[in-house]
């Protein structure tokens, strides 16, 4: 397992060792023991799996506020997408910046992002597969979102994006309110 860091210190990315022979790879895509050796003591509870069918599809910016905020551990089971983050820790140096990263069936890497970010991405092939870990479960209450393009992340698309109506509706970043402290939780 190879721990990298991004821009922003606390958002990892970890690819697991694939195994590969004859009949392809094996990989441990997530293993406890071994995060928690590495410094990342998470109780993932929930795991998400969504398919989105068209290239250019944007879910995101989201977040769920505390006391059920997430972090999320974030892979690609099929095809490639841009995954990001967007530091919203009241008082963080990096409040307001973003990181993104490729990830795709190809890399097999994964995106750690603790609580206190918002979450987003857009795919970059049709029939896009991703697969995350949350460490609380949904919460419809305390589900929010913020504007794709409020936040100026350069998003690697090629006109429009595909966006559910919740995120087109989304408020932008400049009149959103974190309702994250430094160091959450
Ligand atoms: C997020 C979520 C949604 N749902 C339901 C609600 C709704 O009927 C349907 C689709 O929900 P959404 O439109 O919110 O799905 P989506 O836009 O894919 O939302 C996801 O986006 C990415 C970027 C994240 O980071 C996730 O945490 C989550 O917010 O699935 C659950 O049952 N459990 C869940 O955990």
């Amino acid at each position: 397992m190879e721990i990298e860091q991004t821009d922003l210190p606390d958002v990892l990315i970890i690819t697991p060792q694939r195994h590969g022979d004859s009949r392809g790879f094996f990989s441990e895509s997530w293993n406890r023991g071994r995060m928690r050796e590495a410094g990342l003591d998470i109780d993932f509870v929930q795991d998400n799996h969504s398919l989105s069918a068209k290239k250019g599809t944007l879910r995101g910016l989201h977040y769920q506020s505390p006391p059920d905020a997430q972090a999320k551990l974030v892979r690609c089971g099929r095809g490639a997408l841009f995954d990001v983050a967007v530091d919203i820790r009241k008082g963080s140096p990096t409040y307001g910046e973003w990181v993104g990263v490729e990830l795709s069936f190809e890399n097999g890497r994964q995106l750690f992002i603790p609580e206190g970010f918002l979450h987003g991405f857009v795919t970059l092939t049709d029939d896009c597969e991703i697969i995350y870990k949350c460490s609380d479960y949904y919460a419809p209450e305390s589900d929010g979102a913020v504007r794709w393009d409020s936040c100026g992340i350069d998003w690697p698309l090629e006109g429009t994006p595909v966006l559910s109506d919740k995120d087109a509706e989304a408020i932008s970043f400049d009149a959103f309110q974190t309702p994250f402290q430094e160091n959450a939780p």
